[in-house]
């Protein structure tokens, strides 16, 4: 069990404010579950170093370090190839921690970028240089202050200027009065951590049901398969949110996406293990079809459809 002290082993990082959650698990275990060749982790991020990169000002939450080095490390002992590397609220608009990772990747990690409204074309530009394709709008009250509607509009309008992607973190019970302004996003969403459903109803839960109701509305909207250790109410292995899991990648087996989400942010219940969280991937995607599609073929297509394998 990860502790807080363990953060402390975390190299010098901690020189700043003390992290007020559990650190990233300091010795995942080698997941048993091989990812198919080329396999990407569609969320995760980076933090700081807090000596390098400035958290925001306006944080609800103050890190741990966790630097590309590590993430990169991890990306390799779970045995996949590629990151998608996204805006943690932490750092706010200033991408610049993630920016720096995607330079260190060699090719290998894309971003998705917290951007303000009035953010320039020479900005954008420089974002889209750096391997930024999508932007994320987080409606967490836990995790950023209220924005203006307006805001957000104005944001989504040059992201698709940019040919960009939208993601969007929620509540589920929150859907029932945010759809309305979600489905009037242009271009392609991507829901986060399965858009949180209640685990605890089961697979009835009414606000699975309204995300399921947004999948099935429109083909642009795609989903994330991940946080199970966010959602779980059994806890580790996570045998509850499996079923919900399993369902979102038999219907919608061209739109899901998986990710670690490491290190973690804000989980203070236990820290999981990303070699267990690899693991339940057979569970929710148990043929070698459905795992390269969504390991493979679907993030591919969304932040490499440069290089995307023509089959
Ligand atoms: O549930 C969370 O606390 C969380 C926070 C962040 C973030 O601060 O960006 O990102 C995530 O994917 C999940």
């Amino acid at each position: 069990m990860a502790k807080l002290n363990a953060a402390k082993s975390m190299g010098d990082g901690l020189s700043g404010p003390a992290p007020d959650y559990l650190s990233f698990h300091p010795v995942p275990s080698r997941p048993a579950f091989r990812p198919p060749e080329g396999a990407v982790d569609a969320h995760c991020h980076v933090f700081g170093p807090a000596a390098q990169f400035n958290f925001s000002p306006a944080r609800k939450y103050t890190p741990v370090d966790a630097p590309a080095s590590q993430l990169f490390a991890l990306r390799d002992h779970l045995g996949f190839a590629r990151n998608v590397i996204v805006q943690a609220t932490c750092h706010g608009t200033d991408n610049a921690a993630m920016l720096d990772a995607i330079a260190r990747s060699k090719g290998r990690a894309r971003g998705v970028a917290v951007i303000e409204k009035d953010t320039s074309d020479t900005e954008l530009a420089r974002l889209h240089d750096g391997g930024v394709r999508g932007v994320r709008f987080n409606f967490l009250k836990r995790l950023v202050g209220d924005a203006p509607k307006d805001d957000y509009i104005r944001v989504a309008a040059r992201a698709a200027e940019m040919g960009w992607h939208i993601v969007v973190y929620f509540e589920s019970d929150e859907l029932a009065d945010l759809a309305p302004f979600i489905t009037s996003l242009p271009g392609t969403i991507v829901i986060d951590h399965m858009g949180r459903p209640d685990i605890a109803n089961g697979l009835e839960d009414p606000g699975f049901a309204r995300v399921r109701g947004l999948m099935d509305r429109e083909d642009r909207f795609w989903i994330k398969v991940s946080c199970p250790e966010r959602l779980t109410v059994a806890g580790p292995p996570y045998g509850d949110v499996v079923p919900f899991g399993r369902k979102l990648v038999a219907d919608y087996p061209d739109r899901v996406l998986w990710g670690t989400d490491w290190p973690h942010p804000n989980m203070r219940s236990h820290m999981p293990d990303d070699g267990a969280l690899v693991d339940m991937i057979p569970q929710i995607a148990p043929t070698a079809e459905l795992q390269r599609k969504l390991l493979v073929d679907n993030p591919m297509r969304l932040y490499w459809p440069e290089e995307q394998a023509n089959d």
